[in-house]
């Protein structure tokens, strides 16, 4: 399956995701005066609690608060990071170092699947960014009147889901259909983000996915985005240019792309169509 997965043996410690878990829900518990604080619709800050997608872009807005934090590197940011909950930094920390780990991992895993060297996305997507949003989705009254978050690719390599395990929501599009992908215990979910659909010349896909909301629970999950540095030239690798194989995209800038994905909306063609040769 070339454009998302639920990995379970991932190494990371079942203990420490249910910690994140749960400084995640009480972090939205805190009193609405303590959050507003954080609050920007400001896509370029680098913490910020905000709502729905993009505020300032969409005229539909979604059923969904988060905070978005940068994570790399991490004596850069945690100190800006919430102070209440009490462990939140310790604990997100700890959580963003292994998930950063368990990234690389699946870079090396997918270069090879694709006959390039293992440390082919390492080196090219060069020392990354890590975001994390923290998506919490209060339950809603009018559940078929909205999404969590409407359909989307994500914009950046590789986004590795931790998805409440008692709450399903999110949805991928599969073969033309909406399937829910339910959580299973221990497992994060993989997304493939729109760069290694790049990279690997449309060989992987960048996987359609949404959220929907429910009448009667909250639902939480945590994103990790792991996305190349502004700098860094993207296009198909050359190894996989053939004559038989050319290539679909041009090569641009990070920059580029990610201010190209944060000028539009959720819910239009996909950004990297925009990228075509
Ligand atoms: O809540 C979910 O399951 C999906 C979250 C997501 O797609 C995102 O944050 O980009
Ligand atoms: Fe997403």
């Amino acid at each position: 399956m070339r454009f998302g997965l639920q990995v379970l043996n991932h190494g990371i410690d079942d203990g420490l995701i249910a910690e994140v878990m749960a400084v995640a829900r009480e972090f939205f518990r805190l009193p609405a005066e303590e959050k507003a604080k954080l609050y920007s619709d400001d896509p370029t800050r680098k913490i910020r609690l905000s709502t729905s997608f993009n505020v300032r872009k969409e005229t539909v807005h979604n059923w969904r608060d988060y905070l978005r934090l940068h994570c790399h590197p991490l004596d850069q940011f945690v100190p800006d990071w919430p102070s209440n909950p009490p462990d939140f930094k310790e604990t997100i920390s700890s959580y963003c170092r292994e998930v950063r780990a368990l990234g690389f991992r699946l870079y090396a895993a997918i270069s090879e699947s694709l006959g390039l060297e293992a440390s082919y996305m390492e080196q090219t997507l060069g020392e990354q960014e890590q975001h994390m949003a923290v998506n919490f989705y209060p339950p809603c009254p009018e559940p078929e009147l909205t999404y969590g978050l409407p359909a989307h690719t994500d914009p950046n390599a590789l986004t590795i889901l931790l998805m409440d395990q008692d709450v399903a929501g999110l949805q991928v599009l599969h073969a033309g259909r909406w399937v829910a992908v339910n959580p299973r215990p221990g497992a994060l979910v993989v997304n493939i983000g729109d760069q290694l659909q790049a990279l690997s010349n449309g060989q992987y896909r960048s996987v359609w996915h949404r959220a929907v909301v429910n009448s009667d629970r909250e639902r939480l999950s945590v994103a990790s985005f792991l996305c190349p540095c502004s700098g860094v030239v993207l296009g198909p690798a050359r190894k996989l240019v053939t004559d038989e194989t050319p290539a679909v995209y041009r090569s641009y800038t990070y920059d580029e792309y990610y201010k190209k994905f944060w000028s539009r909306n959720l819910d239009q063609e996909h950004c990297l169509e925009l990228f075509r040769t």
